[in-house]
């Protein structure tokens, strides 16, 4: 498990992570979503033990990183896939982490399989791909078999087979009862790939939910309505509480009634439906309608706070 308790780093003027509280458990992939400049690499580097704290403190599996006795077999994180001497092979990359940190040959081999490395480990990493590059990060990050994983952006620049790859990685990870925490700016990938997430803007807490629930509660959410005669059923819905919009083609777009309710209104009116479908939201609009104000802040502001 990795926590976070009132975590805070400032950097001068600039606070870049406020007071930030967060868990990330075990059994599930936790997005970690927030525009630019939100301060997830700031946070993600002080849970890494690679930032200090001005104020609180971060966690994994109840202690500071750097109490971390192992720390390879406690979280494996992969935060840039570019930090990697170009010179070396794949395998010696790997080899060499596991020599100063303990870990058996085995797991090379082991990592290189899991990460479909292995045809290319004896090439040198300055001819690999993005998308090799990424996997080697993520190999890296998997060496001590750790219970808890981090990893900053992997599907950037993947092709759609390899998001694919990581989508089922992550999600037998936390199948396997590993806790995952992962940021993306790519929100569809994100719908299908994370079961929680937690928002934040200018460095603080937005929204620590499932992501079932983030998504439903945007505002987005609504019931489109065909009918014959729009005009007639939009008063009897606006009369029934209903809060409706006139879609470019004449559909109702109806919010604040359920679809049955609708269809029943309706049927009472005497107004054939054609069609009565449930808009749900997007995680990227509900993402947009969370994040709204933190990113008019920084727009406003030229980024400064
Ligand atoms: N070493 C540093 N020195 C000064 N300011 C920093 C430093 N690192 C980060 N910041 C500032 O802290 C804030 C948060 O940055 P951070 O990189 O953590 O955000 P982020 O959410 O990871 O952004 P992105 O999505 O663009 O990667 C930004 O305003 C950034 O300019």
């Amino acid at each position: 498990m990795i926590e976070t308790h009132e975590l805070t780093k400032r950097y001068g003027s600039t606070t870049a992570v406020d007071r930030l509280s967060l868990v990330v458990k075990p059994g599930r992939v936790t997005g970690f979503l927030g525009p630019n400049g939100s301060g997830k690499s700031t946070t993600l580097r002080m849970i890494l033990g690679l930032a200090h704290p001005t104020g609180g403190h971060a966690l994994v599996g109840g202690r500071p990183y750097s109490e971390l006795r192992r720390p390879l077999h406690e979280v494996g994180a992969m935060l840039d896939p570019g930090a990697v001497h170009p010179g070396r092979t794949a395998r010696d990359h790997l080899r060499s982490i596991a020599l100063t940190t303990g870990i058996s040959a085995a797991r090379v081999g082991a990592v290189l399989e899991l990460t479909g490395l292995t045809p290319v480990a004896r090439r040198r990493v300055g001819g690999f791909s993005l998308g090799m590059r990424q996997r080697l990060g993520i190999a890296a990050a998997l060496l001590g078999d750790p219970p808890a994983v981090i990893l900053d952006e992997p599907v950037n620049g993947l092709d759609p087979e390899g998001i694919q790859w990581i989508r089922n990685l992550l999600r037998g990870m936390a199948a396997e009862g590993r806790a995952v925490l992962v940021s993306s700016h790519l929100m569809t990938e994100m719908e299908q790939t994370a079961d929680h997430l937690i928002v934040i803007g200018r460095g603080r807490l937005i929204a620590d939910t499932g992501m079932a629930e983030f998504v439903r509660g945007a505002s987005r959410t609504d019931v489109l309505v065909r009918v014959d005669d729009p005009g007639r059923l939009a008063s009897v819905l606006v009369g029934a509480g209903g809060d409706v919009a006139s879609e470019a083609d004449g559909a109702l777009a109806v919010r604040g009634l359920a679809p049955r309710r609708i269809g029943d209104l309706a049927a009472r009116a005497d107004v054939a439906v054609h069609e009565l479908a449930v808009r749900r939201a997007t995680l990227e609009q509900a993402y947009f309608e969370a994040t709204e104000n933190a990113v008019e802040y920084r727009a406003g502001d030229g980024g400064r706070r």
